[in-house]
């Protein structure tokens, strides 16, 4: 920080003297001494009051950024940072001289609790503000819970608090919340603004002395957004803290109101979920540092331009992937095997975009598609020779792809990349049909493509270093998070889900019914049980890969036992559903029934309870009864061991790759850090000792035995999960 006299530029020659302070940077780094940034403001700020030469001050950041807030580590160290701000805001406040923030690039969490302080603000065109503490398990601390309302109103400031999203400089001025939008300096007009106001009155401008602006019916308004509050919260706290801080500020004088937003902070400060939210934080920033076992990495690929792509297959995910790719401003080409599945794809496609550019537009932002640059749509493989990249999206059959890479391989420019969109699939099988193999990628888009911020990223055996970058490259532009991970059967996501859907299933068998298993998974924070999930997703999906792999079906060897495959055990009960032409929602019924085909309104039914009880009768299972807890450890315990295989194995380059894995793509709650975080707040002694007790009550099934590396880190005494993965090749003498 630093500080000084500043004469305006382009003033009248009376020169009048100010000062202006320099603030926090943009990134603070690792152990950044905020409390040293503090001190300077404040030092700063009372020298300004105690000069007289000092008529009005100005408040910006260094190289054009404002402040991004505190250094989110902090949270976590001992001396826990944030709680000094307050005080600091007030003096600011309360200051004699007119003080104007100049706000440029961002201005977040305690930067923008700084600007609240100012009597003034004004801000950049291009700026972004935003109080996203809640994201990070927190609420703005430093008063801004009880400034903002006061600013901008309730409704808006319960929105901006309770979300943490961001807002452009033209909405913060549409809400009040920055007096003026400039487009050229902003610290220079800051500064003529400043002069300005010296010697005028500045006991209005002091937002800790106004009143909450009145609603007409303010009690119904709260009782109404906390309802909607809590149901985007799913189980995560700071959402609903953030609103009882604002409810004090509508109720309680200002003082008040800051007693209960420390008292709520503090909460939050302790509880594990703020911790789960920073490392969900710095996880995803983590897995864009990629790294391979063969030692490719992030530092040293470089990605190649995507100026054209194109996408294979208008079905699902083929329309979600071409949507992205527009919202992406990629000119795309959009691929269908004959006109009538083009005119489909196309109608779907459009529809989607229409409204992707409504809700773009009320965010102020427009979106191109009818144009024929910006996205084409062909039958014919030959306008694929001009693309820089191909995500073939088709059916999930091996021979389908197979014939498709080979065309590609044939057709598309020797230095296009060629990806295919599998959840499952093996990458080199498929490589293998090109001449090209080092630029093929597998590219798993989750469903619909368009929204879910996930995209798994594997490489082959000979996936070349510019080929992921190029990928994760890609996933960036889309606004997604690129997670590189290694080839196997399901990859990490697909992978890790297997045997939790297995455990669910044998629950099923031993006594619990699907909404028993749904409403604990669901309790625990997932959006969405497996029960309701495989009906949304459709059991037609797994079945047909069931049959691909001789599990069931026509290919099944006769007399083989009903409830085992290969010496283990296997459930039938999802194949019997098929069977019975219960495929989930599209087709009305599943493991609920629903008002119609394609309903989504998920019922309990009876049928499915007496199938149940006819099978356990039919294969002589003694129906039991089963506790939370059982349900709760053998899915996610099963989960959370094949997590620890795949990074034995190398699939994956660290922990955080998986929690990242699950909190984007698979609903796994943010506020429990993903499921290898949440296995080292369990603690993994514990997950091992539960393991070990329902592998030896189920021997048949080896999913529940627990992975080397969970009994290494174990013997090793439990080390931190940063941890990790230095314990991989290390010799432990207690095994
Ligand atoms: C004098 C007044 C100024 C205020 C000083 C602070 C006083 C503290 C007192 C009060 C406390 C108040 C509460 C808070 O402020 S809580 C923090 C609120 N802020 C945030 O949550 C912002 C988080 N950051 C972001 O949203 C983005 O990083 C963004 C700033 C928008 C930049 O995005 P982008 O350009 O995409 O860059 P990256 O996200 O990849 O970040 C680059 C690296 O910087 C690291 N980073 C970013 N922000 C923080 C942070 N707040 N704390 C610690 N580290 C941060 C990020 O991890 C990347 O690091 P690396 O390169 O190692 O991966």
């Amino acid at each position: 920080m630093s500080w000084g006299r500043h004469i305006a530029p382009g003033q009248d020659n009376r020169k009048l003297p100010e000062v202006q302070v320099v603030i926090s940077p943009l990134h603070p780094t690792r152990n950044s001494p905020c409390l040293a940034v503090l001190q300077a403001l404040e030092d700063g700020l009372k020298r300004a009051d105690a000069d007289p030469s000092v008529k009005a001050v100005t408040i910006c950041g260094e190289n054009g950024k404002f402040s991004a807030g505190a250094d989110i580590r902090g949270f976590s160290s001992p001396n826990k940072q944030g709680l000094g701000l307050g005080p600091i805001v007030s003096l600011i406040e309360r200051s004699e001289k007119p003080v104007v923030a100049a706000i440029e690039g961002i201005a977040l969490g305690g930067g923008l609790e700084v600007t609240l302080g100012c009597h003034y603000r004004i801000a950049h065109v291009q700026a972004r503000m935003g109080l996203p503490e809640v994201t990070i398990g927190l609420l703005p601390g430093a008063e801004g819970t009880q400034r903002l309302p006061r600013l901008i109103g309730v409704p808006a400031a319960l929105d901006i608090i309770t979300t943490g999203r961001h807002i452009s400089a033209s909405e913060a001025l549409k809400l009040g919340l920055v007096d003026e939008v400039v487009e050229e300096n902003t610290v220079e007009a800051a500064i003529r603004l400043a002069n300005r106001l010296i010697g005028q009155p500045l006991g209005h401008r002091r937002l800790s002395l106004k009143p909450v602006p009145k609603l007409p019916n303010m009690e119904a308004f709260l009782t109404e957004a906390l309802v909607k509050v809590k149901k985007r919260a799913q189980g995560c706290l700071a959402p609903e803290l953030c609103f009882q801080a604002i409810k004090a500020a509508t109720e309680q004088p200002f003082a008040d109101g800051v007693r209960k937003e420390r008292e709520l902070f503090n909460i939050l400060l302790t509880s594990g979920q703020a911790k789960a939210l920073q490392y969900a934080f710095f996880a995803e920033r983590a897995v864009e540092k990629w790294t391979t076992p063969s030692g490719a990495s992030w530092k040293t690929a470089s990605p190649q331009p995507i100026r054209k792509a194109a996408v294979i297959g208008l079905g699902t995910m083929g329309r979600g992937i071409v949507t992205s790719l527009v919202k992406a401003k990629i000119p795309v080409v959009a691929l269908e095997q004959d006109l009538e599945y083009l005119n489909t794809g196309r109608k779907a496609v459009m529809l989607l975009l229409e409204r992707e550019a409504m809700k773009m537009e009320q965010g102020g932002q427009t979106l191109d598609f009818n144009n024929p640059a910006r996205l084409q749509f062909a039958v014919d493989f030959d306008v694929l020779r001009d693309v820089d990249l191909v995500i073939e999206a088709v059916f999930e059959n091996m021979a389908l792809k197979k014939e498709i890479f080979n065309k590609l391989s044939r057709i598309c420019k020797p230095e296009a990349f060629l990806c295919t969109n599998t959840s499952a699939l093996n990458i080199d099988e498929i490589a293998s049909v090109t001449s090209r193999p080092q630029q093929v990628i597998g590219t798993h888009f989750f469903s619909p493509a368009h929204v879910m911020r996930l995209l798994e990223i594997i490489y082959g055996r000979h996936t070349s270093p510019t080929t992921i970058a190029t990928a994760m490259q890609l996933a960036k532009v889309m606004k997604k998070v690129g997670v590189v991970v290694g080839n196997c059967f399901g990859f990490v996501g697909n992978r890790m889900m297997f045997p939790y859907v297995q455990q669910a299933v044998f629950l099923l068998e031993e006594g619990s019914r699907p909404e028993d298993v749904d409403q604990v998974l669901e309790d625990f924070g997932f959006k969405i049980g497996p029960f309701r999930m495989s009906d949304l997703a459709g059991l037609d999906v797994g079945w047909r890969s069931r049959k691909d792999q001789g599990l069931t079906g026509p290919t099944l060897a006769p007399g083989t036992s009903a409830r085992q495959r290969h010496g283990y055990r296997y459930s039938p009960l999802p194949d019997l559903l098929c069977e019975k032409g219960r495929f989930g929602q599209k087709t009305g019924k599943g493991w609920y029934q629903y008002e119609k085909a394609g309903g989504r309104t998920a019922k309990p039914d009876p049928w499915i309870h007496s199938f149940l009880s006819e099978y356990r009768d039919t294969h002589q299972i003694k129906t039991r009864f089963i506790d939370q807890e059982e349900i709760l450890e053998r899915c996610l315990f099963t989960l959370i061991n094949e997590g620890f295989d795949i990074l034995a194995e190398g699939i994956a380059s660290g922990p955080e790759h998986l929690d990242v894995v699950y909190i984007n793509g698979y609903g796994w709650p943010k506020h429990r850090g993903g499921p290898m975080f949440y296995a080292s707040t369990v603690g993994l002694p514990n997950i091992l000792a539960k393991l070990q007790k329902y592998s030896e009550i189920h021997p048949d099934v080896p999913q529940l035995r627990p992975s080397a590396f969970l009994k290494k880190l174990v013997a090793m005494g439990n080390p931190p999960l940063n941890d990790w993965m230095s314990y991989l090749h290390r010799q432990s003498n207690k095994l």
